[in-house]
């Protein structure tokens, strides 16, 4: 899958410019944000972009008297790649439990869940909040026995935990050809033979499950788009638990799910990025 690398200047360039600057562009399709000295750089999937949605929300800024330059290019495919090895991918520890480290590691950190992935472009190592969250949620959640749906799977680090932690029966699905590739390596590298991998979107849910356990990590809009069809294949009492948005998404995504039938049981926050849990009664 293609991105596109964006290179926002902002002025003044403060935190707060720059936060509510990823929420905006969060909105209109952007994916990931960097800091950088002068803004922030973010990316957003080619096919996803549409300039007259981004002029629209620069335009509809609401911190006033800010102004916001930018430059694009497209990321090339291999330097992702490179970049994660090199700088960003290092083991990690979550909940004391569960460390996820790729095969180039040495001297990793023992844990009850030792979690190998070599990521490669898809995203799932546990460093970003989203994933972290619910992998938090997961080490909690009771999933012996259970049959569990991983939707927007990227690494299928969240599947692979399921997996360990004793569910049966799991789909990995993903709209990206890289993060399934990447899956079934990462699943094959973890010695797991009972999670299958999809490539598709919600429109590959139709007459499969029903799954006690569906997670999403994806993103606010594509939850709000995708959820009924995340509940036409959950039975009674499953759990779904869902990411990839901010704390201010909550009575949104909350409202959503209510309006399916969903009864919410609690939200998670780390550095405003949030994740909640509903269950179907
Ligand atoms: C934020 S990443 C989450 C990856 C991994 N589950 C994790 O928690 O680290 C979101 C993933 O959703 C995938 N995705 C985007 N839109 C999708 C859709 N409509 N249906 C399924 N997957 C989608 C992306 O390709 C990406 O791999």
């Amino acid at each position: 899958m293609k991105y596109l690398e964006f290179i926002f200047k902002t002025e003044p360039c403060s935190e707060a410019v720059n936060d509510v600057l990823a929420a905006t562009l969060g909105e209109v399709g952007f994916e990931s944000f960097v800091d950088s000295e002068s803004g922030i750089t973010a990316y957003i999937q080619q096919e996803l972009y549409r300039e007259e949605l981004l002029k629209a929300s620069l335009e509809d800024f609401p911190i006033e008297n800010v102004s916001i330059g930018y430059t694009w290019s497209e990321a090339e495919d291999k330097d992702w790649n490179e970049e994660w090895e090199k700088n960003f991918f290092q083991p990690i520890v979550i909940g004391n439990r569960c460390v996820i480290h790729s095969t180039f590691h040495q001297d990793v950190p023992q844990a009850e869940y030792d979690i190998v992935i070599n990521p490669q472009m898809a995203f799932g190592t546990g460093h970003h909040e989203t994933t972290s969250l619910i992998i938090s949620e997961l080490l909690d959640a009771d999933l012996k026995g259970k049959t569990v749906l991983d939707m927007g799977c990227g690494t299928s680090i969240l599947a692979i935990l399921a997996s360990m932690r004793g569910a049966d029966a799991l789909l990995a699905v993903d709209i990206d050809s890289w993060c399934v590739n990447n899956s079934i390596e990462n699943i094959a590298l973890n010695h797991i033979n009972n999670i299958e991998v999809e490539l598709g979107d919600a429109a590959t849910l139709n007459r499969k499950g029903p799954f006690d356990v569906v997670i999403a990590n994806i993103n606010r809009n594509i939850l709000l788009h995708d959820m009924a069809a995340y509940v036409a294949c959950m039975k009674p009492q499953a759990e779904l638990y869902m990411s990839g948005f901010y704390a201010e998404d909550v009575p949104l995504i909350r409202e959503k799910a209510e309006s399916l039938g969903l009864r919410f049981t609690h939200s998670k926050s780390q550095n405003n990025w949030t994740a909640v849990k509903f269950v179907r009664p």
